[in-house]
């Protein structure tokens, strides 16, 4: 994979600012021949041949270069900065864009801060290797040519004594590029792998503070942050080797120049003034070889970070093939026909589940923990794609609807209602992009939930924190139920809260619950007794098959599975019940 290819459209969509760049860069390098010009005119016409009324003008010349060359250079920064910025933006942008397309599987084996390194850091890490590349190093080898071509018109022994060094910085680079992919994958890898351990305890703060843990993450932080201090230095002493030789090698360069060039003034009767311009050149000759080793590593470091970034966007995406168009208005029967399915190829999750939810009807899916109840769940919002069998909405297998579609269909109130870091009313938008403020009162109302946004400072506009920290559990359900009920979609699945809340709140929740699956096809995942005795069906999974199904009462007489969960549920029901009085 070639990263500069890669990263090579994004920078072509802007050729205004690429011309401008390019254009002040060369303008302002070819600039660099008017001093050292000046200066031998100064010496051999001025002074040597004293004619001290060219000496102003020549002054008047170095001075219009100096302010063209800086002034150009003042444009091309700016040019550049707002060149890079928008190939920043444009990438990053694709590459969450992306991100989003990916399917659960990916993000099951990936760690967020490493993601989040990824699109903060490499982006722009990547994107700078190519603007500044390009700019730098064109300018760089263009003022290396015009320099040594100026300098071979003047003589073309001392061109050649100048290039000596040139062999062997050239060899010095390339050892240094060779070298130097392991050596910033590997810190790439370091950083990324801090990151992810720093946002993972950020996350579980409240977990390191009640296990008294944080001398125990502490070490683990400064084993990860060890591992990158030595990435780091492993880069820092190869450039620190690499930099000095070559600086070393242009110093010697210059010497040579000088030196060669004394001997043939004093024995060959060149002008001096032409031995302090070739002085002057050999500077501006090395000063830009100089600039392309740091460019090399500026590479170096950005051909990791390529290789991240476009390891993402090479990862194939959800696609919608084969999906017809799809009528909005489903009325929520739902059918599962002989589904099995696997997260890893080692292990069979579910296999052959066949059941049939009529428009409207609530089916409840028992068994113990790891049967594989939200596996079935996960499936129907093909947040994981079933192996054998088909799922059908409304007759029609759901692979022949749009993700899009499909999810529109589907509401979900999970167990840790997820809020995002914002408003409420942020946050009940989410469920219906244009809600008026009086429709998201009517949702909280019959979530339940209106007293206590009413309560807080700015109402449906006060923050709710980060996963929204600031409520309680059981507002934090309500107000993902309202949000479900401002989907208003015709199918509903919800996974019950395990956490016991008090009974009232228990209330005010099971009452919106209530409301919320009026008139849809609901899936529940249930864990108490009162909610499972009301369902249509209840499915009882075990180890990833469907064992019983049926009703309450019919199951209860059947005297399996179900009817010892029941016991247990029933216990747990009373036991709370008990604990609460
Ligand atoms: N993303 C995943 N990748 C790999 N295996 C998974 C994944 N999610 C769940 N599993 C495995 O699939 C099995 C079924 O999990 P599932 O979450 O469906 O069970 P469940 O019945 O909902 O359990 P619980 O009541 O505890 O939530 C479990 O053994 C679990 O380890």
């Amino acid at each position: 994979m070639n990263v500069f290819l890669r990263v090579l459209p994004y920078v072509r969509r802007y050729p205004a600012l690429a011309f401008g760049t390019l254009a002040c860069a060369v303008v302002g390098t070819l600039m660099v021949i008017v001093f050292p010009t000046v200066t031998q005119y100064i010496i051999d016409e001025v002074i040597r041949k004293n004619q001290p009324q060219m000496l102003l003008p020549l002054v008047a010349i170095g001075l219009a270069s100096f302010v063209a060359q800086d002034g150009l250079n003042g444009i091309r920064i700016i040019l550049n900065n707002s060149f890079e910025q928008r190939v920043i933006f444009d990438l990053r942008s694709e590459l969450y864009a992306h991100i989003q397309l990916l399917p659960l599987k990916w993000f099951d084996n990936r760690a967020t801060g490493d993601i989040m390194t990824r699109l903060i850091e490499d982006v722009t890490s990547v994107e700078r290797v190519l603007i500044d590349g390009i700019e730098q190093g064109s300018v760089s080898i263009l003022q290396i040519l015009i320099v040594s071509s100026v300098m071979l018109a003047y003589s073309w022994e001392l061109t050649l004594v100048a290039l000596l060094p040139i062999p062997l910085l050239a060899a010095g680079a390339l050892a240094y590029t060779l070298t130097a992919r392991s050596r910033y994958r590997q810190h790439r890898k370091a950083a990324s792998a801090l990151n992810a351990l720093l946002h993972d305890n950020i996350a579980g703060i409240r977990q390191i503070k009640t296990y008294t843990s944080e001398q125990r993450e502490h070490a683990r932080f400064d084993s990860a942050s060890e591992a990158l201090r030595q990435a780091s230095l492993i880069v820092m002493r190869a450039w620190a080797i690499y930099n000095p030789s070559m600086n070393f090698l242009s110093s010697v360069g210059m010497l040579l120049i000088t030196g060669y060039g004394a001997y043939r003034v004093l024995h060959s009767g060149m002008e001096l003034g032409v031995l302090v311009m070739f002085i002057v050149f050999a500077k501006l000759l090395y000063d830009p070889v100089g600039r392309l080793h740091q460019l090399n590593q500026l590479f170096q470091s950005g051909r990791a970070a390529g290789e991240r970034v476009f390891e993402i966007l090479d990862e194939p995406a959800e696609t919608d093939e084969g999906a017809g168009n799809s009528s909005a208005l489903v009325k929520g029967e739902v059918e599962y026909r002989h589904v099995s399915f696997s997260y890893t190829e080692e292990r069979q999750i579910l296999k052959n589940i066949s059941l049939h939810a009529r428009a409207g009807e609530m089916i409840a899916l028992v068994g113990t923990t790891g049967a594989g109840k939200s596996t079935v769940i996960n499936l129907l919002t093909r947040f994981y794609e079933y192996g054998e069998g088909d799922i059908l909405i409304d007759g029609r297998s759901i692979r022949d609807f749009s993700r899009h579609d499909l999810r529109k269909s589907i509401a979900m109130v999970t167990q840790e209602s997820f809020l995002f870091n914002g408003t409420t009313a942020e946050n009940l938008r989410m469920g219906k992009p244009d809600a008026t403020e009086d429709e998201m009162w009517q949702a909280l109302e019959a979530a339940n939930a209106a007293e206590f946004i009413r309560r807080m400072p700015e109402g449906l506009h006060s923050a709710v924190g980060e996963r929204g920290i600031k409520l309680s559990v059981g507002e934090k359900q309500r107000v993902s139920i309202a949000r479900a009920l401002l989907k208003n979609p015709p199918i509903l699945i919800l996974d019950e809260a395990t956490a016991s809340v008090d009974t009232a709140t228990e209330r005010l929740i099971q009452e919106a619950l209530d409301r919320l699956m009026t008139n849809r096809t609901s899936f529940v995942i249930a864990h108490r007794l009162s909610t499972v005795r009301h369902a249509d069906q209840i499915l009882v999974l075990d180890r990833g098959q469907i064992v019983e199904r049926g009703k309450h009462a019919e199951l209860i007489d059947l005297g399996g599975i179900y009817a010892r969960l029941s016991r247990l549920m029933e216990d747990d029901a009373s036991l709370n019940e008990a604990t609460r009085d």
